[in-house]
């Protein structure tokens, strides 16, 4: 394969529309196949090309075969078996490479394992109890079987008109639906099984984007059991990582998870004021950085130790971090040891307007400290994704051992 090839992707996962977003930010021409107007919505605008609608297999075929893809990667459901073999089929008739991205099933023990939606209804017919059903609105209508269903199957289906006229047309009411789009946290789970005084928890074996592990652990602590739908037989295939591993070696910025890299910004910092919390190893070692760019760096710390460089453009505060201290400061680096403080540094910056590194947490940061080697000529910063602290040390080493920095 070559980076100038075609990808297209049966999208309709969470993981489809990462690696959908990965493969166009690392410049391959990738187009995006979603079933419904809804799996279009959640998409966004990354750009690539987004074909929209359900197709049966003569239609893929022909969509295949116009395009010219080199490619298909199928991202669809776990449990849409039909689709599967459908772009499985017309890629092999295409005499296109097909990839099945799969995502891994959860562990779990302790459950009653159901071959399909009917065996489910079978073991219900003669086990009484009321039931959080989670397994979506499709197969809804398999439940209605049972005679009493309207009373003791409590759906949770998703906030769309299309899934919520289906349950009313099935003769599901409004007090035995929740319609409510996810991720739904263990303690959200919790709390819909005990409101609904529910004996049961039905699901798919959805792995982990499709929160199960939230759903085992629920119904754990609720005291409900699982009654768990098994995945078609022959289903397997490669996670997200291992594709991307694949493909990583034509696209080299497809980075592993579709994270996302910073742009790098280089901007005067000169007589400006950076406030710097801590004073410990890692503090010391961003001021050493920022002191070659001519800056005023305002340090507070309770403990200002002796070895910290001193002159005019150093301002010591002897003491715990306040609010009041990013006062007229242009860049802040929250370096203490208490997770806490980091964090509130990282709040009141971000409230202020002012860009925080905030040193023990990359969700919190608005920018990455970066690695910086100076030379005569240029100044050189890296940074990672955030995920290899180590990665980009050792980038930065080779980078300073090749410009003698
Ligand atoms: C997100 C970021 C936020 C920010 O601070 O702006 C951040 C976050 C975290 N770093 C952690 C650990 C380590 N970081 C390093 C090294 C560097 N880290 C730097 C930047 C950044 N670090 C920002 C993103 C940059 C990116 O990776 O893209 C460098 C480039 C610049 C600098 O620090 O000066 C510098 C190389 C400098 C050079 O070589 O010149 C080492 C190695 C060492 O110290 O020798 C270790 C230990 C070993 C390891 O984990 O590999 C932890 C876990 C802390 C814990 O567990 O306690 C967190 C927290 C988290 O990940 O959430
Ligand atoms: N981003 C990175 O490169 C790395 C980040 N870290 C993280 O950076 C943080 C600092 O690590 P080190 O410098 O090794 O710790 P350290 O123990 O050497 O220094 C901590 C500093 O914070 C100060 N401090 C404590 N409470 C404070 C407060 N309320 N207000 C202001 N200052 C306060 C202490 O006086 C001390 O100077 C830790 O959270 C660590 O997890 C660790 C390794 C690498």
């Amino acid at each position: 394969m070559k980076s100038t090839d075609k990808i297209l992707i049966f999208a309709g996962t969470t993981e489809g529309r990462t690696l959908f977003e990965a493969l166009t930010r690392a410049g391959a021409d990738v187009d995006v196949s979603v079933a419904t107007g809804y799996g279009k919505e959640l998409l966004g605008d990354h750009g690539g090309h987004v074909l929209c609608g359900r197709c049966d297999g003569e239609q893929m075929l022909a969509l295949i075969q116009k395009n010219g893809y080199a490619l298909v990667i199928d991202a669809t459901h776990p449990y849409a078996a039909q689709a599967t073999s459908n772009i499985s089929r017309a890629c092999a008739l295409a005499g296109v490479e097909y990839l099945r991205l799969l995502r891994p099933s959860g562990e779990c023990s302790d459950v009653i394992l159901c071959e399909n939606i009917q065996a489910v209804v079978e073991y219900l017919k003669s086990h009484g109890g009321s039931v959080l059903s989670t397994i979506g609105s499709k197969e809804l209508g398999a439940l209605t079987e049972l005679p009493d269903f309207s009373s003791r199957i409590f759906a949770r289906i998703l906030s769309t008109p299309e899934a919520v006229d289906k349950a009313f047309s099935l003769g599901f009411s409004g007090k035995n639906l929740i319609c409510m789009q996810g991720p739904f946290s263990c303690g959200l789970n919790v709390e819909m099984l005990r409101q609904y005084g529910c004996d049961y928890l039905l699901t798919k074996n959805s792995g982990d984007a499709g929160g199960f592990d939230e759903k085992l652990e629920a119904a754990r602590q609720a005291g409900a059991q699982v009654i768990l739908i098994d995945r078609p037989g022959s289903d397997h295939g490669f996670s997200c990582e291992e594709i991307v591993e694949r493909l990583s070696s034509v696209f080299p910025l497809l980075e592993k998870g579709g994270k996302k890299t910073h742009f790098p910004i280089f901007t005067d910092i000169s007589g400006k004021t950076v406030l710097v919390a801590g004073a410990g190893r890692i503090a010391q070692r961003r001021l050493k950085t920022l002191l070659r760019f001519d800056c005023r760096i305002r340090i507070v710390a309770p403990h200002i130790p002796q070895t910290l460089p001193q002159g005019e453009a150093i301002c010591c505060i002897p003491r715990a971090f306040e609010e009041g201290d990013l006062e007229g400061v242009f860049l802040a680096v929250a370096a203490t040891d208490k997770r806490e403080v980091n964090r509130r540094i990282g709040i009141e910056a971000k409230r202020r307007g002012i860009p925080v590194s905030v040193a023990d947490s990359r969700e919190e940061c608005t920018f990455f400290f970066p690695a910086v080697i100076t030379t005569p000529q240029a100044v050189i910063g890296a940074v990672g994704s955030g995920d290899d602290h180590h990665a980009v040390a050792q980038t930065a080493k080779k980078i300073r051992e090749a410009l003698h920095d």
